[in-house]
């Protein structure tokens, strides 16, 4: 059989430390091609830390990850975007006096190498046309052209997630993608993440029990920058360790 293997990320003795303390501490995790995982654990368990990691933002103090089996440990940012991870933050990352339609524009562009208004008519027409896709896709149609100001907290996150999309990830890292959210905007959000889910992998950092209960197909749970358990969720729900730790506190 050909294509592509079904593992799409590994992670090899992922150790971080900060001075003293070992923020993350030989860290081994497999993710397959198509699933949606949940990481999850206690404040300064690790989490944001191993996201830092995977998309380039920290440089692993020991330790590697492999991204479709290539060594990408320690790239920047920017690389590590083009070869197909991408990250959409808890803290707003939008150009606020840009309308909806532009940010999810410019992080399409960023993928492209060379791209010149003047010479590259056709691209341009290619990017708005997917910049529109995007915004379809993450349920802002018909709002491309207000300002990301205006849009309500729930769309302002939605359109973060439209701009991870539009870099055309192969694994997008979601960060809290409902804090802060109504009920019927987490509902949506939920919605949403299932959908794009059909043609990407998907981790996903999320505090809100019920969210991860019922989007993960598998959760991982980080305690001290280690891996404490991993299963399905009904597995992490009745998993004494994780009771004793974590879902009583
Ligand atoms: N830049 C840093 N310098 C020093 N210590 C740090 C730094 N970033 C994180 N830490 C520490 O590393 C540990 C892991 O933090 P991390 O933010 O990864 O946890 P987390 O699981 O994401 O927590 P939360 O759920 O609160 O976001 C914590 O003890 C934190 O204080």
């Amino acid at each position: 059989m050909g294509g592509a293997s079904a593992l799409i990320l590994r992670t090899e003795g992922l150790t971080v430390r900060f001075g003293g303390l070992t923020a993350l501490n030989r860290v081994n995790f497999d993710l397959q091609r198509g699933e949606i995982r949940a990481i999850i654990g206690p404040n300064g368990a690790g989490k944001s830390t191993f996201f830092n990691c995977l998309t380039g933002v920290l440089r692993p103090s020991t330790g590697r990850f492999l991204f479709n089996g290539e060594d990408i440990t320690g790239l920047p940012p920017n690389w590590i975007s083009q070869k197909g991870i991408a990250r959409s933050y808890q803290i707003t990352n939008i150009f606020p006096n840009a309308t909806a339609i532009e940010n999810v524009r410019i992080a399409a562009q960023s993928r492209r190498h060379g791209w010149s208004l003047l010479t590259h008519h056709r691209a341009y027409r290619d990017i708005i046309e997917k910049a529109e896709a995007v915004l379809e896709a993450v349920g802002l149609r018909g709002k491309g052209d207000e300002m990301a100001a205006n849009l309500s907290h729930g769309e302002q996150r939605n359109l973060e997630i439209g701009i991870a999309l539009a870099t055309e990830p192969q694994l997008l890292c979601l960060d809290e993608p409902t804090a802060g959210m109504s009920a019927a905007e987490t509902r949506d959000t939920m919605a949403l993440v299932r959908r794009i889910a059909k043609n990407l992998t998907i981790l996903i950092v999320e505090h809100d029990m019920r969210v991860v209960m019922e989007l993960a197909q598998r959760i991982t749970v980080f305690h001290y920058g280690e891996i404490l358990a991993e299963g399905t969720p009904e597995e992490i729900q009745r998993n004494p360790r994780v009771l004793e730790v974590y879902l009583k506190t």
